[in-house]
């Protein structure tokens, strides 16, 4: 109940908030007008009366009221309608908003890997539209519980006996209720399900895993699979509705019958003369009036019960402990120094076991840095940490001295750019792709077009029908799609756009090029940049082992830990993991033979042995 009150609040405060007039008048005007139809039941027993005692007055002014009443209703109904659904748009607008700020706005990213979050974010998101609903919902049910009050109050004074109706409805509200709770617990079990389902959907539908789904014949596994996704969900679902009707069905049984005692009261009470003609008919009318209102109130209680469940949903995810979050934090920080990992461990949310850690690292500043591993090893968990998008489980990341827990992120941020292996594709115009890496100069056309030369992009855009103002991506019809390597080399101006980044990351930059852009993309990134004063701390995420090889230092992760650490010519010799995977990587690629003789040439194989240095 309290969660149902702090949601109904919330509610009402973000309707009055977004527009305050309308609000207050729905507010006060939807009940006011349902108590106000009540008078038509007035003017019903005055006709009835009034022609019963042959009294045209009576008659003509009972009649007269019925009339305007049901005009003066039915307009102001109208137009409270019209005002309530402009509120529930702008409730549902403020909310969408809102949940926008929920995922976005916290300082890190980790809520994205807790399940716990993901689920209530998914249902909630599926749920959008109940937060304009709730606000509909409140407004109708207390225009209802107004028009139900006003009734009872009416029958009471032709026969008091009749003011007992309303504890004959507390069963079946009860059971509404309870139906209410049954079926939103079994929604919120069925979350994952669901979840599952809306991800097969998008699986079946998304252009870019189409190749694959008709290659491998998936369209029926997938289809099997969505249907048993659905079917627990909507099992769980429909077993909680079944059980919640039967207990409705007896709740209805119980008022049907009191109802039916209290209109035999009625009648014996004209028959015996203590109540006139009037007042039965009044009681009748008002008594199907309190039926159709309970059906009413039925439906909207559970309306409101299911929509106020979702701003309740909404209200935990905003209420979400994020790791970190604490205010007051420091906006300095040096502009050089070293990024240094101290006992550092990272622990996705719910794993048990760390990904990464513990770790330490000293990345000197200027420095460019190779880290290599095997797959799953904690590169690009590595990289989000040093990009402040997580916080550390355990230790701290220090910048010239300074600890980054005690620094604003967003601050940190500004001062890091970064390509992640999961590179966005922007479906903006080709120009806000790419300055959407530093919103300041998004319109910045020469800044756009230096960030692209720098990537090696020019000519990819200079190639679009409209060159920067190009619209890119399939989801506008005059969108112009991309390759892969087109789209990660876009990702890479992005990268480009900050201009003296202190960091720069960058997580497999070039999974998706082609050889001779790779080597001079790494070329690019990787020449050591120690002697520049104000040169980045340069990190890069690869596979390729014969390209990393310039960097200043090489980080070797095995297992979220570090196994080696040093510059290449060092770790040969040391003749460990780093050695073995550099042999086989280099034997690996199809001109390894090359590779190997132009490193014997160096003088960096050992000869005869195979093992390079
Ligand atoms: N969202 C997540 N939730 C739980 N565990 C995760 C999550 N993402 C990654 N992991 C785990 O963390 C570990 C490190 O993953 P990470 O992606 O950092 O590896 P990686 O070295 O970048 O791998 P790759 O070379 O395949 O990109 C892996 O064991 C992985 O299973």
């Amino acid at each position: 109940m309290g969660s149902w009150l702090s949601a109904a609040r919330l509610v009402v405060g973000v309707a009055v908030r977004a527009d305050p007039r309308r609000a207050v008048l729905v507010l006060v005007l939807v009940p006011l007008f349902n108590i106000i139809a009540a008078a038509q039941a007035l003017g019903l027993r005055s006709m009835v009366d009034g022609a019963v005692a042959r009294q045209l007055t009576e008659a003509l002014t009972g009649g007269l009221v019925l009339v305007l009443v049901t005009v003066f209703v039915h307009q102001a109904s109208a137009v409270a309608t019209d005002l309530r659904q402009v509120l529930q748009q702008r409730v549902g607008l403020e909310f969408d908003r809102r949940l926008m700020a929920l995922c976005s706005g916290p300082a890190h990213v980790s809520h994205y890997h807790d399940p716990e979050f993901l689920d209530t974010a998914e249902l909630v998101r599926q749920r959008r539209t109940e937060f304009g609903g709730a606000f509909a919902a409140l407004v109708e049910n207390a225009g209802l519980l107004a028009r139900f009050v006003a009734a009872v109050v009416l029958m009471a004074l032709v026969s008091p006996m009749l003011a007992l109706l309303p504890v004959f409805i507390l069963p079946l509200a009860l059971a509404i209720r309870w139906q209410a709770t049954i079926v939103a617990a079994a929604e919120v079990a069925g979350a994952e399900a669901d979840r599952q389902r809306a991800a097969l959907l998008t699986l079946a539908t998304d252009p870019a895993a189409a190749p694959e789904v008709r290659l491998y014949r998936l369209g029926g596994e997938i289809a099997t699979r969505h249907r048993a996704a659905f079917a627990v969900s909507a099992r769980r679902r429909e077993a909680a509705r079944a059980r919640g009707a039967v207990a409705m069905a007896a709740g209805w049984l119980l008022f049907c019958v009191a109802l039916v005692a209290g209109l035999y009261l009625v009648t014996r009470s004209v028959l015996s003369g203590t109540a006139s003609a009037g007042e039965a008919v009044l009681v009748l009318l008002l008594g199907t009036r309190l039926v159709g209102a309970t059906t009413g109130l039925s439906f909207l209680i559970g309306w409101l019960r299911r929509s106020l469940h979702t701003v309740a949903l909404y209200q935990r995810l905003a209420g979400y402990p994020h790791p970190g979050a604490a205010g007051g934090r420091s906006q300095e920080l040096p502009e050089r120094g070293d990024l240094v990992l101290d006992g550092v461990t990272f622990r996705y949310p719910g794993e048990a076991t760390p990904a990464l850690g513990p770790i330490d690292l000293r990345l000197p500043a200027g420095a460019t840095v190779a880290v290599v591993g095997d797959n799953g090893a904690g590169k690009s968990t590595l990289v989000a940490l040093l990009a402040g998008l997580y916080p550390p489980s355990t230790g701290r990341v220090t910048f010239g001295g300074q600890d980054l827990a005690q620094v604003d992120p967003e601050l940190w941020r500004s001062r890091v750019t970064a390509t992640f292996q999961d590179f966005c594709r922007f479906e903006l115009l080709a120009r806000e792709s790419v300055g959407v890496g530093r919103l300041g100069a998004i319109d910045d056309r020469e800044a756009v077009g230096s960030a692209l030369e720098s990537a090696g992009a020019a000519t990819i855009v200079a190639e679009l029908p409209a060159g920067l103002d190009s619209r890119l991506g399939r989801t506008f019809p005059d969108g112009t799609d991309l390759s892969s390597g087109q789209w990660q080399k876009l990702a890479l101006a992005r990268g480009r756009m900050r201009t003296a980044p202190t960091v720069v990351l960058l997580d497999e930059p070039a999974a998706s090029l082609d050889p001779d852009s790779e080597a001079e993309l790494l070329r690019r990134y990787l020449a050591p940049n120690g002697s520049t004063a104000d040169a980045p701390i340069t990190v890069v995420v690869s596979h390729r082992l014969t390209t990393v090889r310039d960097a200043d230092l090489i980080v070797v992760l095995h297992e979220g830990r570090i196994v080696e650490y040093g510059p290449h010519a060092e770790l040969l010799d040391r003749a460990g993991r780093y050695a073995e995977m550099y042999a086989l990587h280099a034997a690996a690629y199809a001109d390894g033979p090359a590779v190997l003789s132009a490193a014997a040439a160096r003088g960096e194989v050992a000869a005869g042995s195979g093992q390079t240095r």
